[in-house]
């Protein structure tokens, strides 16, 4: 079956890949765009901290973040999607892998990241936004950053969310946190380093309690 075979190839060919950022953006910027611009940078910014670059492997702000990341030395993910109007995969992509399904493909947005940075873009974008906030708003994924960047871009939304959404009570006022939002590239980095390191932190601390809890038990027996 087309749809098991997605997953299995997915996990199959990621299962290596160092801690990865997940970008998101526009299909339709021009190159010469500020948001193009910014992806570069991004990308590069990512890359030189030590993260691969995964993006959908299409043209505009995606293709951007994947040649800012290549340029840089690091690993360039494209998870690409069949369309009717088939565009193939772009040119700075090191591991590419071709998707028919949409959810197969957002399993390994989430999956293989450590985080997503969302830049301008259109209703796919949105989709992959939302899908994220959904996610960590519900504790299917914990301490995962969602950075937006474009500040101007987004100022439209996030008036609306907080003025609109959490005023009517269908957000609560916390899940507005779960977002940063910045327009300068080494903040969105550190932002998800320290994201990382506390989630590291966390984790160490609950295996330290459950190593402590199991020789309590042994010493009682
Ligand atoms: C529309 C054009 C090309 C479409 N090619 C795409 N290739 C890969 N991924 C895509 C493509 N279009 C949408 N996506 C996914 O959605 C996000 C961008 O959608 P938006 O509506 O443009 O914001 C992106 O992050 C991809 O994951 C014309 O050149």
């Amino acid at each position: 079956m087309r749809i098991l075979s997605e997953f299995v190839e997915g996990f199959d060919t990621l299962a290596d890949l160092p801690p990865a950022v997940s970008v998101f953006g526009s299909a339709r910027s021009k190159p010469d765009s500020p948001e193009c611009e910014l992806a570069r940078q991004l990308g590069g910014a990512l890359a030189r901290a030590g993260y691969a670059v995964i993006t959908g492997g299409g043209p505009g702000v995606m293709e951007a973040a994947n040649r800012g990341a290549n340029e840089a030395g690091g690993l360039s993910v494209g998870l690409g999607i069949e369309l009717p109007f088939e565009q193939g995969i772009n040119e700075w992509v090191d591991m590419g892998i071709d998707f028919r399904y949409f959810f197969a493909r957002k399993t390994m947005f989430v999956k293989y990241a450590q985080a997503f940075v969302v830049l301008p873009g259109g209703f796919g974008t949105m989709d992959e936004l939302f899908e994220a906030l959904t996610l960590v708003q519900t504790g299917k994924v914990t301490r995962f950053p969602v950075v937006l960047m474009g500040s101007t871009y987004w100022s439209g939304l996030l008036d609306w969310l907080r003025g609109t959404m959490a005023v009517e009570s269908k957000i609560s006022p916390a899940d507005l946190e779960l977002m940063c939002v910045t327009d300068d590239v080494d903040e969105a980095v550190q932002h998800i380093i320290d994201a990382d390191a506390a989630l590291a932190a966390e984790q160490e601390a609950l295996k330290d309690a459950a190593v402590a809890q199991a020789e309590a038990k042994s010493a009682e027996a």
